[in-house]
């Protein structure tokens, strides 16, 4: 390992908190968060005194060019994760960008375009991917456990507090639950499908107000299909930020089913079914306990946020290694992900979010557009 890798944090919130404190699992020589950056200094020394950081400094650039600092996690509002990667590799750091990448499929792939121009590594934090559950799962689909996939269901919902600490879930710009959650059960249908686009996205859903105007997604139920190389995939995603959905994943296969139990997130279990006939399967439930909560963690803010060291390792591998991406989770499924997300998002909040549908008055449907415009609401 040689001497640890110096962690640099930009943004003093809730992830960072504990990506910090699951960061603690990791050896002394290995990893070391050295620094945080917040936008203001008293926000950042709050931080570095609450987790035991050495160095903090007032604004993102003073972090990004703190020369201590090996590579950077950003934990900030998703307004502002392509900004802060930018700030990042413009410093010839590495980066670690929570999830969304960035605000739009094409921001992410111009993210991806400029880290691969300046030899630097860019990852998207879609932390579940390195979880060893779902490595396991990659490997029992790759091996054909379950033979030709078919299908592949995948939810995730929470009961967001929009009025309390989760105020950014009604950020009128990058609120929503698909700027949220719909890229964990999209990364899900990857796993099977590939990076490649799906020809068919259909989505519908619900929105609720924004804060100061204007309406966010806040439920997504979705089909998709077409994907490349396998046509006979289809995949459904159920998302919500109303209440806590069952969170499992469903690899259906021409052989039996691979299932990622709840919470598919952050999982831990995962139960593999081979078909005898149509009535019968032999079972089989593999157990991927996750880390110890580590001494001097605060306590979570998210469940299951040790699991972030798992992220954490992985990046430092692929920095030792001299790897600009993680096999792990690829630019291009970072990249589809968030076209998909993408059209989620336009689908629901442009269809109305169901309630205009619900009226179903065919005037409706053609003053939607100007009375959503004056009115900043679809009620
Ligand atoms: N992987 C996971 O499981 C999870 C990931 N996330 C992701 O983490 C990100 C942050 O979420 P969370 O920590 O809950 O959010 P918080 O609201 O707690 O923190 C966000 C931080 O963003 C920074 N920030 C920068 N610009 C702004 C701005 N204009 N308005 C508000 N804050 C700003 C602030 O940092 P400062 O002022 O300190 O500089 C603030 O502390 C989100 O993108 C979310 O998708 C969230 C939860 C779980
Ligand atoms: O990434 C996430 O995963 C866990 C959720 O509770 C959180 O809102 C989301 O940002």
């Amino acid at each position: 390992a040689g001497r640890p890798i110096r962690w640099g944090i930009m943004g003093s919130g809730l992830i960072s908190s504990d990506f910090v404190g699951a960061l603690k699992a990791l050896p002394a020589d290995e990893a070391k968060v050295i620094a945080v950056g917040a936008r203001s200094l008293e926000a950042a020394q709050a931080f570095a005194t609450s987790l035991g950081v050495p160095k903090a400094h007032a604004g993102y650039e003073a972090l990004a060019n703190d020369p201590d600092v090996d590579v950077v996690y950003v934990g900030t509002v998703a307004q502002t994760h392509a900004d802060c990667a930018r700030i990042a590799l413009a410093a010839g750091k590495p980066v670690l960008v929570e999830k969304p990448l960035a605000m739009n499929g094409e921001e992410a792939a111009e993210l991806v375009a400029l880290a691969k121009s300046r030899g630097l590594f860019l990852l998207e934090g879609m932390w579940t991917r390195f979880f060893p559950a779902v490595v396991k799962a990659r490997e029992l689909l790759e091996a054909g456990a379950i033979g030709e996939v078919v299908a592949v269901s995948a939810d995730f919902g929470w009961p967001a507090d929009p009025d309390g600490e989760h105020g950014r879930t009604v950020d009128p710009v990058s609120g929503g639950v698909g700027m949220d959650v719909a890229m964990y059960p999209v990364a899900h249908v990857l796993l099977a499908a590939g990076a490649t686009p799906p020809a068919s996205v259909v989505a519908t859903g619900s929105t609720r107000p924004a804060a100061g105007g204007g309406r966010v997604d806040w439920s997504v139920a979705a089909g998709l299909s077409g994907f490349g190389d396998r046509p006979a995939l289809s995949a459904t995603v159920l998302c919500t930020l109303d209440a806590s959905t069952p969170e499992e994943v469903v690899y259906t296969g021409k052989k039996g089913t691979l299932r990622l139990h709840r919470p598919a997130h952050t999982p831990s279990r995962l139960t593999l079914s081979i078909a005898e006939g149509r009535e019968a399967s032999t079972d089989e439930t593999l157990e991927f306990a996750l880390p110890p909560v580590p001494a001097g963690a605060l306590p979570f803010n998210y469940p299951g946020s040790q699991g972030f060291v798992y992220e954490a390792a992985a990046v430092n591998r692929a920095l030792r290694e001299g790897r600009l991406e993680a096999e792990e989770w690829t630019h291009a499924e970072s990249v589809t992900t968030q076209r998909i997300v993408d059209q989620l998002r336009s689908s629901v909040v442009r269809a109305g979010g169901g309630k205009r549908e619900a009226r179903g008055r065919w005037w409706d449907l053609r003053t939607w557009g100007w009375r959503a415009r004056r009115e900043g609401a679809t009620e």
